[in-house]
């Protein structure tokens, strides 16, 4: 995760930055993604990346790369507004020793943002569209010798994968169908089965539900409806609900504020 020093709404690069310009406050961003990273503590061992001005986006360390098996493939981002940040991501994946795999600087890949592996590891799901260009993904499959599946996201609102698509630790899946074209909805569903697919509601999508933490039986993630919640719960997960009004301004939420890391490379 990255503290929030520098966070600020400076530009406009997604639909949900509109309007929001120095709009955040950056004293109840700090104490919302206070609330964020004490509940993920309770989850996961969490390292820090430090915060570097001029990169008021680099909050969102779910776009540093996509990282397994100690291997990162770093991201290129699409904005020049976010392309500083790159240099930050990968000193600090250099100083931690992992290996470090580039796709081609004029090819953009949004990391985890736009790449979420199947929690049995055995494909990875890609968006491209709005950030992210499909032909990232070669390099991806090449990085970890693994099956990519194309999903293209067709609403601006919803960018980046994972702020409308989730897959969850107990086999399940949580998305926003209206995101994706008719043969990325044909893959989702052909590989869930229907019991398994969680449809989230628009108004439920809109505060970022499927920008899920997920860990085990826990999952973190913005406030959402009563209805949502109760059925996280009849699945058998518990529910940590943490109000980041402030980064939706940035369109951002409780996933996009964490890279997951599969351990310390050796
Ligand atoms: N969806 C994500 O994975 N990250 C949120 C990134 C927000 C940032 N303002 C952006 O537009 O790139």
């Amino acid at each position: 995760m990255c503290p929030p020093k520098f966070y600020d709404v400076n530009y406009v690069i997604n639909p949900w930055m509109s309007g929001h310009i120095h709009d955040s406050s950056r004293q109840v961003a700090a104490e919302q993604w206070q609330r964020l990273y004490s509940a993920v503590t309770e989850i996961a061992e969490v390292v820090l990346v430090e915060p570097q001005p001029g990169s008021p986006d680099m909050v969102f360390t779910a776009n540093a790369g996509l990282e397994r098996n100690g291997v990162v493939v770093l991201s290129r981002f699409f904005h020049a507004e976010r392309q500083g940040e790159e240099q930050h991501f990968r000193h600090w994946f250099d100083e931690a020793g992992y290996t470090v795999l580039n796709v081609p600087r004029d090819i953009p890949f949004e990391g985890e943002g736009d790449a979420l592996f199947a929690v049995d590891g055995s494909r990875l799901w890609a968006g491209y569209g709005p950030r992210t260009l499909q032909s990232s993904h070669h390099y991806l499959s090449e990085a970890w010798k693994i099956e990519v599946v194309p999903l293209h996201l067709i609403d601006p609102r919803f960018y980046h994968l994972d702020t409308c698509f989730a897959p969850l630790e107990d086999g399940s899946v949580m998305y926003y169908p209206p995101a994706f074209d008719n043969p990325s909805i044909e893959r989702i569903e052909a590989y869930y089965a229907k019991d398994k697919r969680i449809i989230i509601a628009e108004a439920d999508a809109l505060c970022f539900a499927c920008n899920v933490i997920n860990a085990n039986r826990t999952v973190i993630l913005n406030k959402v409806s009563d209805t949502l919640s109760e059925q996280f719960e009849s699945r058998g997960f518990r529910v940590v609900q943490v109000e980041l009004s402030e980064f939706l301004k940035a369109g951002g939420a409780a996933k996009c504020l964490v890279m997951k890391l599969s351990g310390t490379p050796c």
